[in-house]
């Protein structure tokens, strides 16, 4: 919590003043706010996240929060005796694993968050992917290719979606009633077939269709690292792919990276991958001059 008692009157006037301009920028602007489950981390961490999130909305900002979930759905599995891999970033899902990652990332995390959000003063809806068709997935597809003899193979990641189509109809309306929605990427195919979608690509769907100023994507490193593991504040979407060709960007940061690239495709401003560990991230970032984490523009 901020106490504003502590600041002196020129120290509020000088933080007005760096503030201001930002919130006009914002004023009315969708930011797309994505929430990784290892940048959750403990109940004064959730509680700074919910702060920002409702004074970004009573600044005129319009957040729409997408979450992650990894850890807690691992340490359900685990609790259930369910053993879970990942392959190429993504966790290879069966139909029982389908029914965990959904109760827990559209059950007890998207509501744990929402009431986080009210206990700030503000006025949160849980969805999922499923509400309104919101998002329709489709099956992953991805191959693989065997080093000796060089053969493509298909690996079939079970039910793992990506976005196939995004309708906003729910969304628009959230908003426009001044809600803001927190929504998990849990989502069904057109033949009605759950799915479970990787939270940063979902994130970057949602952005890319609602046509957001800002996607921040939240996580539990300062942002994109060179390999002496220090920050890159800029790049390009040029210098990421170079980055991921050289083997600077590897692991969970690539599909990271791959959703920046599609939201900055699909007409975001920019999009910034920053430490949601940091008390206030998100506020800083949008509204100081300072910012923090890495900053990707086309
Ligand atoms: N160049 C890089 N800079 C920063 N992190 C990187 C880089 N390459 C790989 N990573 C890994 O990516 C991880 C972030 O991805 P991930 O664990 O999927 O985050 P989240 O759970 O927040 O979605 C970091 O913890 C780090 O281990
Ligand atoms: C297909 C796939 O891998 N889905 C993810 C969904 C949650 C997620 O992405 O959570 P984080 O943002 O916390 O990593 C999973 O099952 O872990």
């Amino acid at each position: 919590m901020i106490n504003p008692a502590l600041l002196t009157p020129s120290q509020s006037a000088d933080l007005l003043v760096v503030a201001l301009p930002h919130m006009q920028r914002y004023d009315q602007e969708v930011v797309v706010i994505k929430y990784g489950g290892n940048a959750m981390g403990d109940a004064a961490t959730a509680e700074d996240f919910a702060e920002d999130i409702v004074l970004l909305e009573q600044s005129g900002v319009k957040p729409v929060v997408c979450h992650g979930g990894g850890p807690q759905i691992a340490r359900m599995l685990t609790k259930l005796g369910i053993k879970s891999e990942f392959k190429q970033g993504l966790r290879v899902t069966d139909q029982a694993t389908v029914e965990i990652v959904e109760m827990v990332l559209a059950g007890s995390v998207n509501k744990e968050i929402v009431g986080y959000i009210s206990r700030e003063g503000g006025k949160a809806i849980g969805l999922c992917g499923k509400d309104g068709n919101m998002v329709t997935a489709r099956k992953v597809t991805r191959t693989i290719v065997d080093p000796d003899s060089k053969i493509e193979e298909i690996l079939d990641l079970g039910f793992v979606g990506e976005p196939d189509k995004v309708d906003t109809t729910v969304l628009d309306a959230v908003l426009k009633a001044e809600l803001i929605p927190v929504l998990a990427p849990v989502c069904s195919a057109a033949d009605g077939q759950t799915y479970n979608v990787n939270a940063d690509t979902f994130a970057g769907a949602i952005a890319g269709a609602l046509n957001a100023k800002r996607l921040l994507l939240l996580t539990d490193v300062p942002g994109v690292l060179n390999k002496d593991k220090e920050l890159i504040p800029e790049l390009t979407v040029e210098e990421c792919r170079r980055l991921i060709a050289d083997g600077t960007i590897s692991g969970g940061m690539i599909p990271k990276i791959e959703t920046c690239i599609y939201a900055l495709e699909k007409g975001v401003e920019a999009v910034v991958i920053l430490d949601g560990k940091v008390p206030h991230a998100a506020l800083i970032e949008l509204f100081t001059d300072t910012g923090s984490g890495t900053i990707i523009r086309r």
